[in-house]
């Protein structure tokens, strides 16, 4: 009986959640590192940053302008209520970093958009609202309509008040929290360590670009690796750290050499050792299926899944480490990433951001095999004015297509009762 992608999803969850949330794990429950603030995009914040200064600092224009003091007045709406001017004298030009000196009643300041009000006025008029409607010479007065208090002043603390929440815990930091943490004074942040992932590339066939055997060429019945970058940049994207393995050819003990290496490294804490072993290739029914035989004897099951691509699958452990074995079809691979891991690290750990799930119309009639959940790589379009979000297949259904991979934004969702689309048809597709 085939695995729903539902049940094998759940069972990675489960694998992952025991070995990451339980009370040792140093995944989420540690204090963090602090790393410069740059180093923090991508990251996922320790614990809340609270603010410890007021943003803005002090209350400054948001206008070129004259800065004055408004009179209150309950019937006035909006910013500038009166196209009647008042001659005020003006006083002297405030530019943004300085501090000023108190306005005198009845006098306008020239004032420069971040620079401080000065004390005494509580407003600022756009120049281009002064008559003349540009910054007068020294002694030279101005007309000025009449405005309310507060118009184009961003008052101190009203962005984030210091003490407020900034930005919360568990948040996966992009520019703007970077940003934001730069505004508040920040150097650094403190972040939960990523995700260690070992990496391990399998079969006989398969050859880094640049190895030496393919220096005059590729030999006949290799192929360059695929699965490896693919994967490491999934994962990288993903905010995972990687740690690759060599290609492992297909011989079970040279596996678990390989795997030892980075499992039971001599003299490295527990702290050290890698949070899952991920491995591509080597689990379906074949006569060397090195990961299938490897781990014979060991805590991992293989699982026939109702999918397609991604159907052959391997979870366990070995040796503690959680262990997932992807199958060796580069679009397998990205399809068990994008089904089952990449979810779940958003889940469990709060990065990478889920992917969006969107509905789309088919461009085309798409048949799809019967009691199999289907992922076909495709191209969408998102809505554009009158236009609705559509969604057209790229490549076929074939777990080799990398040229058409590289075409993808997105991957459409076939469930497994689906057997037969019309055009027009609406698909749920995840946007890559
Ligand atoms: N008799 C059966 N044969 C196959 C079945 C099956 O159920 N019965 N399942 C098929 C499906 S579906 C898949 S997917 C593959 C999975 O096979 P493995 O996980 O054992 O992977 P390999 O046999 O090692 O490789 C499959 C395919 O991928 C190529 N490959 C492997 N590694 C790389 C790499 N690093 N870069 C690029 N390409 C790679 C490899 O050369 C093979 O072509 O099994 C089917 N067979
Ligand atoms: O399930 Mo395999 O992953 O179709 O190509």
């Amino acid at each position: 009986m085939r695995r729903t992608v539902a049940e094998h999803h759940k069972a990675v969850r489960e694998l992952l959640a025991g070995a990451w949330l339980g009370p040792d794990s140093t995944l989420k429950n540690d204090a963090g590192t602090r790393v410069p603030l740059m180093e923090s995009l991508g990251r996922v914040l320790a614990a809340e940053l609270l603010a410890p200064v007021d943003l803005p600092p002090f209350a400054n224009s948001q206008m070129d302008g004259f800065a004055i003091w408004a009179e209150p007045a309950d019937d006035q709406p909006g910013n500038v209520v009166s196209e009647k001017s008042t001659p005020y004298l003006t006083a002297a030009t405030i530019p943004a970093g300085f501090v000023p000196d108190s306005l005198a009643p009845g006098r306008a300041a020239p004032i420069m958009t971040g620079a401080m009000m000065p004390q005494g006025a509580n407003a600022v008029v756009p120049v281009e609202q002064a008559v003349p409607a540009r910054f007068p010479g020294p002694g030279e007065k101005v007309g000025l309509p009449a405005t309310v208090p507060g118009a184009f002043v961003r008052q101190q603390g009203s962005d984030l008040p210091a003490g407020s929440v900034a930005i919360p815990a568990g948040t996966l930091l992009n520019a703007a929290h970077l940003g934001l943490a730069s505004a508040l004074g920040c150097t650094g942040l403190v972040v939960r360590r990523r995700v260690r992932v070992l990496l391990v590339t399998t079969g006989d066939e398969v050859l880094l670009p640049g190895d030496p055997r393919a220096a005059g060429g590729l030999p006949a019945g290799k192929i360059f690796d695929a699965n490896m970058a693919l994967l490491r940049a999934k994962l990288l994207e993903a905010g995972v750290e990687v740690v690759l393995a060599p290609v492992v050819e297909d011989k079970p003990h040279a596996l678990l050499e390989a795997l030892d290496q980075f499992v039971e490294p001599d003299g490295e804490s527990r702290r050290d050792r890698v949070d899952l072993i991920l491995s591509t290739g080597g689990i379906s029914a074949g006569a060397f299926e090195v990961v299938k035989q490897a781990l014979d004897g060991f805590d991992v099951e293989f699982v026939q899944l109702a999918l397609q691509p991604g159907g052959p699958q391997a979870i366990g452990s070995y040796k503690g480490v959680p262990f997932l074995g992807f199958p060796g079809n580069p679009v397998s691979g990205v399809v068990s990433f994008e089904l089952f891991l990449r979810p779940v690290l958003s889940e469990l750990l709060g990065a990478p951001v889920p992917r969006r799930r969107v509905l789309a119309t088919l461009a085309h009639p798409m048949s799809s095999p019967a009691g199999r959940h289907q992922v076909r790589r495709g191209i969408y379009e998102g809505p554009e004015f009158e236009s609705a979000a559509s969604v057209r297949e790229v490549g076929g259904p074939s777990s080799h297509l990398l040229g058409a991979l590289a075409q993808a934004n997105a991957l459409i969702q076939v469930p497994a009762g689906v057997t037969e689309l019309h055009a027009g048809a609406k698909v749920e597709v995840w946007l890559l």
